[in-house]
């Protein structure tokens, strides 16, 4: 059995780890302030660690002495807490600040003014825990009930500060409801879940922070950076994630393509060329559907696949689509510019036809738009 000064000494020595760890993804970072707040929630911890290395069980050391542990333990919470919210990107209302100052103050005063009022170590050890849950809880709170973001790893800390506020809750019942003492026993206890959960809470900031660069690069990989809308090489993970399996399902493809645009670049010049594209695809989007694909497909070639559309509803689509672009100037540096454009429509047929030969009949049907004296939609 490993006995308590080994496991308070290995339970430092990974925290020192994971400092160094999050102190080089800090340093590597900056701008991310997130892995900041981590950083000095892992080093609070640390350094409330190094303190108990002394007397694991707290009953023996000086007021102060827990005062400062019981500080650093709340400061560290918090700190995960309000590094989650760097994460997401939000701030922190004033209501929010409040609660984390008396969180972390209760302990500490209790720790302070206990022994005036013949206050037992016990008790003010139960305050501390109550405290402790209600931070782990907003930790909780914060992934679950929030889920701002789709992220696997960050159901990993859920569940981590879930056991947290589990343990903590159940330390203060213990701890109110009966005369247990904190005996070497529950000290080892102790010890061995907060090292375990902790490497659970670490690996999982690590793991979110990762899991979100990755998403992140796949969705810049997938997407068109002048437009916003999908690439050639986004459009297959986004039809990938369409709910197509039903053979019954019609889907249309569009294909647009917008009208003189060479005499646009030769007016307004390639960056208002850029500006009128820009403009273009946030009508486009603004009139599709959320499950509708618009796609980047060439310079001012635009790709749209409607789903669960019959040929008709894709042709009335395209047809409102052109009078939409046609009808409103688009305003590039407050020159007023006429755009029109040309779509070609075609349905695939299901389910013997592929996207691309569908795609080539739409192409067939842009042709003969343009052929047909541009501004118009063909099937
Ligand atoms: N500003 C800008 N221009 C682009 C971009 N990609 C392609 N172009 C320009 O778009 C123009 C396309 O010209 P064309 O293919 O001749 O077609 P068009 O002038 O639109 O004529 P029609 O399609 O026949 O109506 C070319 O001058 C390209 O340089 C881009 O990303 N930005």
């Amino acid at each position: 059995m490993l006995d308590l000064t080994t496991l308070s000494f290995s339970s430092v020595v990974s925290r020192a780890a994971y400092c160094a760890v999050f102190l080089v993804l800090a340093l590597r970072q900056r701008e991310k302030s997130y892995l900041w707040h981590w950083l000095g929630a892992i080093l609070a911890s640390l350094l409330g660690a190094i303190m108990l290395t002394r007397e694991p069980t707290n009953l023996t050391l000086p007021m102060l002495e827990s005062m400062l542990i019981f500080t650093l333990y709340m400061i560290s919470l918090v700190l995960s807490w309000s590094g989650l919210r760097r994460f997401y990107g939000l701030h922190f209302h004033t209501y929010a600040i409040v609660a984390t100052i008396i969180l972390i103050v209760t302990p500490a005063l209790a720790c302070l003014l206990g022994p005036w009022f013949n206050v037992s170590k016990t008790a003010i050890s139960s305050i501390y825990f109550l405290c402790a849950t209600a931070a782990s809880i907003m930790v909780v709170a914060e992934i679950l009930i929030a889920r701002r973001e789709d992220l696997w790893s960050q159901i990993v800390v859920a569940v981590a500060f879930s056991i947290y506020a589990m343990g903590f809750a159940f330390s203060a019942g213990m701890l109110i409801l009966t005369d247990l003492q904190i005996s070497t026993e529950t000290a080892r206890v102790t010890i061995i879940f907060d090292q375990v959960n902790s490497v659970l809470v670490y690996v999982g900031y690590v793991a979110m922070s990762g899991e979100r660069a990755n998403l992140q690069l796949r969705h810049q990989a997938d997407t068109d950076a002048l437009t916003g809308l999908f690439n050639r090489r986004g459009i297959q993970h986004a039809l990938a994630k369409l709910d197509l399996k039903h053979p019954e399902s019609t889907v249309c493809v569009l294909l647009g393509d917008l009208d003189h645009f060479k005499k646009i670049n030769d007016t307004l010049g390639h960056e208002g060329g850029d500006a009128v594209l820009k403009i273009f695809a946030k009508r486009l989007k603004n009139l599709m559907r959320r499950d509708d694909i618009a796609v980047r497909w060439g310079g001012e070639e635009f790709l749209i696949v409607l789903t669960h559309t019959t040929i008709d509803e894709a042709g009335a689509f395209a047809e409102r689509l052109r009078r939409h672009i046609e009808s409103e100037p688009f305003v590039i540096a407050s020159q007023a510019i006429n755009v029109t454009i040309s779509i070609g429509v075609a349905e695939i047929e299901r389910p013997q036809e592929t996207f691309d030969k569908a795609i080539g009949r739409a192409d067939d049907a842009l042709y003969q738009a343009k052929h047909n004296g541009r501004n118009r939609v063909c099937r």
